[in-house]
């Protein structure tokens, strides 16, 4: 056997991890685990080059690909020809039932950005998916309220983690396993001939893309499943990824689902790569809306790169969400009908809510543009002109950094840290939905504020001293009437931050350096450094 299950056999996690489970996740990690590795030190070098002041740019050496007018991606699977409203959620037993009862056409079950990947999370939403594709996820919790899927469920599409993350509770020959490897080949062994549909997080050149369609390829070889039958929509949600939308299409286009703009990660990838440089410092992140010029060029270019290639274009989570208070719940109504709009406006083929309540506000904005349609697939967008200059127009982002951004950051990165640790990896802070991306923002723009000594409006400027009387702050309130273990969970959640936020150089994810210090078995880890 060459595998071996370090993490606890819970209740039914044999039903998951069964041998020949096991077995496929040993066959991806022999015929994969070196590309990957390979691909991640491509990711370190392309950021060392970054440093130099090396921006990106469309590549010279697949402009054929864009050239030629002659290729699209495959026809939709029926499942995935109408996706106007996408809910978005962890993998838990009670978000799996209220996700696909909420009206939303498809329920991206998520790995990555709103799950801690705790042992109990990773296995655990894997059995939660089994049981909702057999039905067999009925429960009455302990308010005595029922839990039933009803008629017309969401269609199943699962996030894997991404290519920089691994699962040290199961090791391959004495060596951690990729963790996309585990989310990806068990939920894909249980459920093939399902919904075998998978939203592609991360990513950030196509040659990523290229590891994944060759991970397609094999698994359908491997399961009997016709090729083609796998389908992806690929999250473009870094800078480098965007000057390779068509190549990233391209490279999957047997197994293409579309693009979807994840614009929390986006806004993280362009703090991480160009953060040093004085021309890329952000203003506070409420005011790094959709409608800024960086932003608008990117989601433009999404939209007419996808229709030209007759895939899916979909839109990214407006963060807010609904509350018990009725004003702010009609705000967060308000923003979230106007993000969709300009949305469907744009050329969207459906978008993402993060909240059951605001399926209804999503499909209010694209219904009336969509009418009888499945999709907009036919405007192509042949108006739209992009270049890399616009692409990385960050300097042209109106706003101020202020003393109440500051604080909103370093509250948000403590607060998530310690959730996250807590194996909860979404949650509602001051209204706002926060999960491993918004939480990036929060970390890196304090980093890069530091960086810079951004002076701030009311007066002052952004100093060590002053980010840690913040997060010392932060702390004792966060510590207010807890219990031990709790109290001593947001310690270490403060340390993280205090690693990943006040290093010198800037760690690249702070998921794997807590992965590393508090969520893999002890023994096992050493903090990380800075994998790409
Ligand atoms: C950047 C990105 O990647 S975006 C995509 C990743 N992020 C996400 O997916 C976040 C998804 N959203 C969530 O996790 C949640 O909405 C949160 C954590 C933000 C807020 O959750 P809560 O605090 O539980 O909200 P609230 O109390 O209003 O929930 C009301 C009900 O709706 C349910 N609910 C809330 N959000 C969701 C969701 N996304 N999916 C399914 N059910 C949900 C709750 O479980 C609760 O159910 P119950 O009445 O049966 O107990
Ligand atoms: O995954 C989505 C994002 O915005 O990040
Ligand atoms: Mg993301």
């Amino acid at each position: 056997m060459r595998y071996k299950i370090i993490g606890e056999m819970l209740e039914r996690f044999d039903e998951v991890l069964t041998p020949e489970a096991l077995d496929f996740l040993v066959a991806l990690d022999d015929r994969f685990a070196a590309q990957r590795v390979a691909l991640l030190d491509t990711r370190r070098a392309r950021r060392a080059r970054f440093a130099t002041g090396q921006f990106p740019d469309f590549r010279p050496e697949t402009a054929h690909i864009r050239a030629d007018p002659s290729w699209r991606v495959a026809e939709p699977v029926p499942a995935l020809t109408d996706r106007r409203v996408e809910i978005t959620g962890p993998p838990e037993r009670r978000m799996t039932v209220n996700a696909l009862n909420s009206g939303a056409r498809v329920w991206m079950a998520d790995f990555e950005d709103a799950t801690a990947p705790t042992w109990a999370n990773v296995i655990g939403g894997q059995l939660n998916l089994i049981d909702a594709h057999e039905r067999r996820i009925d429960f009455t919790d302990e308010r005595g309220k029922r839990y039933a899927v009803g008629e017309d469920a969401a269609t199943i599409v699962v996030r894997p983690r991404g290519w920089h993350l691994v699962e040290k509770w199961i090791a391959v020959d004495g060596r951690p396993i990729a963790a996309s490897f585990v989310d990806f080949g068990l939920y894909l062994f249980h459920n093939a001939r399902r919904t075998p549909y998978f939203y592609l997080p991360k990513l950030e050149d196509h040659r990523e893309a290229r590891l994944w369609n060759d991970v397609f390829v094999f698994a359908q070889q491997y399961l009997g499943l016709p090729q083609g039958t796998i389908r992806a929509t690929v999250l473009i949600e870094t800078i480098t990824a965007a000057f390779e939308m068509e190549e990233i299409l391209y490279e999957l286009r047997e197994h293409s689902a579309g693009l979807n703009a994840g614009r929390w990660d986006y806004i993280f990838s362009i703090i991480k790569n160009f953060g040093q440089w004085s021309d890329f410092v952000l203003p506070d992140r409420a005011e790094v809306t959709m409608t800024v010029p960086f932003m608008r060029a990117y989601t433009e270019l999404l939209v007419s790169t996808c229709h030209r290639r007759g895939a899916h274009a979909i839109g990214g989570m407006a963060a807010f969400i609904p509350s018990r208070s009725p004003d702010v719940n009609a705000a967060a109504a308000e923003k979230v009908l106007a993000d969709k709009r300009r949305e469907a406006g744009d050329g969207f083929d459906g978008s993402w809510v993060a909240h059951p309540g605001l399926v209804r506000t999503c499909r209010d904005a694209f219904d009336p543009v969509l009418g009888e349609r499945p999709n907009q697939l036919d405007r192509l967008r042949d108006d739209v002109e992009v270049n890399a200059t616009d692409l990385l127009a960050v300097d042209k982002t109106p706003g101020q950094v202020t003393a109440e951004g500051l604080r909103a950051n370093v509250g948000v990165a403590l607060r998530y840290v310690d959730a996250w640790l807590g194996g909860t990896g979404a949650v509602a802070l001051s209204n706002l939905m926060e999960d491993a991306a918004t939480a990036e923002i929060a970390r890196c723009q304090v980093w890069q504020w530091l960086h810079h000594r951004t002076p701030l409006a009311g007066g002052g400027c952004v100093t060590r001293d002053l980010v840690r009387s913040l997060l010392a702050e932060e702390l004792a309130a966060l510590l207010t009437g807890r219990d031990p273990q709790e109290r001593a969970r947001a310690v270490a959640a403060a340390d993280i931050v205090e690693r990943t936020a006040l290093a010198e150089d800037l760690p690249a994810f702070f998921t794997t350096e807590a992965y590393a210090l508090h969520l893999a078995p002890s023994g096992t880890s050493s903090p990380s450094g800075s994998p790409a």
